[in-house]
């Protein structure tokens, strides 16, 4: 299967200006590499630096140093490197990001959020409703509050509105940040099998998933995140190992 995301040597700090530009050092040498059809899970404690890795993939933050190449539709862009437009086109056709929680936007409905990012390829309401609407109904999602801005939804209802958002492009890559952290154990499972049917279809998969039952279902590979691991080695100038690891 081809290679969809690279990344080598990737750096990334942040910096607080406003509590005595404290340097904070999250990601340190992480190197790895996703293929077609491969789901990898994100593997480490909280404050390891997984949703800023997730982030930046998604060129959200810009890496101090290192690159992500992302390989689709026959070019490859490095995203430490692209240019702000590019980074907006490779999201528009190649990357989708299901972030845990939904930025609701007032008097836009459930359903137009959720064709948002088939619209914006260009494509027409009347080929992108079907499919919306079967999304919504796979999640559950009642048909009252199709027509509905999510900004009343409960947390779960959203949480679905934003899966459905970010299942409705058949993005070669998909960046999941705990996409079932609020659901129920039927919704828990709709998504699991959405996520499965992206990996068959040939999306390279990176996801953060806390519950382990959904590590173990979904996980081709972990990816170990060890900011305490790396900031000690640091200090004993050892080159700090992020390695794959393979699941048994
Ligand atoms: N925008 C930011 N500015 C400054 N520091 C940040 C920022 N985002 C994250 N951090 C810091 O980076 C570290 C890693 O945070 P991150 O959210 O990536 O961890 P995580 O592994 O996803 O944790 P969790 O499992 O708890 O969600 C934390 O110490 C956090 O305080």
């Amino acid at each position: 299967m081809p290679l969809r995301i690279q990344v080598d040597k990737l750096n990334k700090t942040f910096t607080l200006h406003n509590q005595g530009a404290v340097v904070i050092d999250v990601l340190h040498d992480i190197n790895f590499e996703v293929h077609a059809g491969e789901c990898v899970v994100l593997d480490g404690h909280s404050g390891a630096g997984k949703s800023t890795l997730l982030r930046t993939l998604y060129g959200n933050y810009k890496a101090n140093s290192g690159s992500i190449r992302i390989s689709a539709n026959d070019s490859t862009i490095d995203l430490v490197t692209a240019s702000p437009r590019a980074v907006l086109a490779l999201r528009r056709q190649v990357i989708g990001y299901v972030s845990q929680f939904l930025r609701v936007i007032p008097r836009v409905t459930a359903l137009d959020v959720v064709m948002e990012p088939a619209r914006l390829l260009g494509m027409p309401v009347e080929t992108v409703r079907p499919r919306a609407e079967d999304l919504l109904r796979q999640l559950n999602i009642p048909e009252r509050l199709w027509q509905l801005a999510p900004s009343t939804f409960s947390g779960g209802e959203q949480q679905r509105i934003n899966i459905a958002r970010g299942f409705m492009v058949d993005y070669p890559v998909l960046l999941l940040d705990e996409p079932t952290a609020s659901l129920d154990a039927d919704n828990c499972a709709v998504v699991m099998s959405l996520i499965e049917a992206a990996r068959e279809r040939g999306a390279a998969i990176v996801g953060i998933f806390h519950d382990s039952a959904i590590r173990e279902r979904l996980a081709d590979r972990l990816i170990p995140m060890q900011q305490d691991v790396a900031a000690t080695q640091q200090s004993q100038n050892e080159r700090p190992l992020q390695s794959m690891e393979r699941l048994a």
